[in-house]
Parts: C-alpha cells; structure tokens; sequence
C-alpha cells in the first residue's frame, strides 16, 4: 500500500505560521491534500455512532474544561489507518513547525473524530482555562462535502478580548483548517442541520498541573 502524501503546497506552512504569529488565530483552505480529506472522510464515515460516543463531560474532575452543552459523538484517532496515520503524521510535522518558528515548545498533539447529527451544536466555549489545562493551540479540520449556509454548522470565533465581539463564522466546508489559542478564543459550533464531520485537536505542552500529570484524552 502507497502512503497517502498529506501535503500538495510546496511551502504548507507559511500562512498558517504567519496568522498565528500576527493574530492567534487562522482559517485556511487546502492546507492539507485532497487525497487525504478524501481518505479521512471516508474513515469517518465508515464509523457507526455505536462506536463513538456521545461528549460532553470534561476528561477528569480537575481537566473539566468543557462547561457548556455540546451533542457531537467523538471517536480518539490512533494511527490505525493508513488515513489516520497520514492525518498523526502531518500534525507532528506542523507541530514541529511551530516550535521551530515560533518557539511554542508544543509537546505533543491528541485529536477526535466529531460527528455533529442533524440539530447537534457546541455552546460557546473556551478549550482550555488560564492555568487549568495543557491545552495551548486548538484545530478543527472539516471534512464535508457541498455545505452551504443553510446547512448551519458554522465555527463561529469570538474577539479574544471582547467575546461578544464576532471575529468571523466559518462554514465546515472540506479540507479547511482552523486553528486558534485555545485558552484566548471563545467560539461555538451553531446548530448542524445536515451530518458534519470534522477533526478536533489539541497542541499541547508537558507541563504537569496541580502535581498530577496531564492525562491523555
Ligand atoms: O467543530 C468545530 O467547529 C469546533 C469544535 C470545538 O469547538 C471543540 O471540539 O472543542
Ligand atoms: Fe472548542
């Protein structure tokens, strides 16, 4: 089996380098390529909601960071698939990007499958808590095909320093990567009315918290 190649752009991570730097926060298309999207949608969509499970409580009593209501089911990625590994892969060459240009010392990254059914949302939310959370940089990947505004579903990203302020909204279309501070952008999922799919993740870094080691997932 040929390995699927993640990137087509010759220079991938220039804009998304340049947006974190400049302004905490990016939305960019075709960052990955479409033989990836396409194999990591398929993956998805093979997954039964019997094998996902529905979120909504924080990982532990002290990592709760999920304080208000979400109805996605999610699934943890593990490099089982060929598609999975690629999405690990690439995810550890932008991770290294980053430390290496902007000095994040980034530890490691974990990511989810999410799967948002007709009438699924996620009410503004912060990923991680000042102090709280290892969780420095949040992605989500799209991965669905023909969305339009109708279908709802949009990311919607407030003002790091206002959060009434609206930075943009931001439909789930495939193959576009958003990526923000998690501990400085509030934002929320608004209501899907079709199957979204997507893959959220976080960059994190090994800081042990309250003298208990950060715990994966
Ligand atoms: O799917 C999205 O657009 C955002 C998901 C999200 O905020 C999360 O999983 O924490
Ligand atoms: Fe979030």
């Amino acid at each position: 089996m040929t390995a699927i190649v993640p990137f087509t752009s010759a220079s991938p991570f220039d804009k998304v380098m340049a947006d974190i730097r400049e302004k905490g926060w990016s939305v960019t298309d075709g960052f990955f390529s479409d033989e990836l999207i396409d194999a990591l949608l398929l993956d998805i969509s093979e997954i039964d909601n019997a094998y996902m499970k529905q979120a909504g409580v924080g990982r532990s009593s002290d990592h709760q960071v999920v304080l208000n209501r979400r109805s996605d089911y999610i699934r943890w990625i593990d490099p089982v698939t060929p598609a999975r590994k690629s999405f690990l892969d690439a995810m550890l060459e932008l991770r290294l990007e980053f430390n290496r240009r902007l000095f994040m010392g980034l530890w490691d990254y974990e990511a989810h499958f999410s799967r948002y059914e007709h009438g699924a949302f996620y009410e503004k939310h912060v990923d991680a808590f000042k102090g709280k959370s290892n969780r420095v940089l949040s992605t989500v990947l799209y991965l669905n095909e023909d969305w339009s505004d109708a279908d709802g579903g949009q990311l919607v990203l407030f003002d790091e320093h206002d959060e009434s302020k609206k930075i943009g909204q931001f439909a789930p279309i495939k193959g576009r990567l958003a990526i923000f501070l998690s501990e400085e952008f509030p934002h929320e999922v608004l209501a899907s009315q079709r199957t979204r799919h997507s893959i959220a993740g976080w960059f994190r870094v090994n800081n042990s918290i309250q003298n208990q080691v950060d715990p994966d997932q």
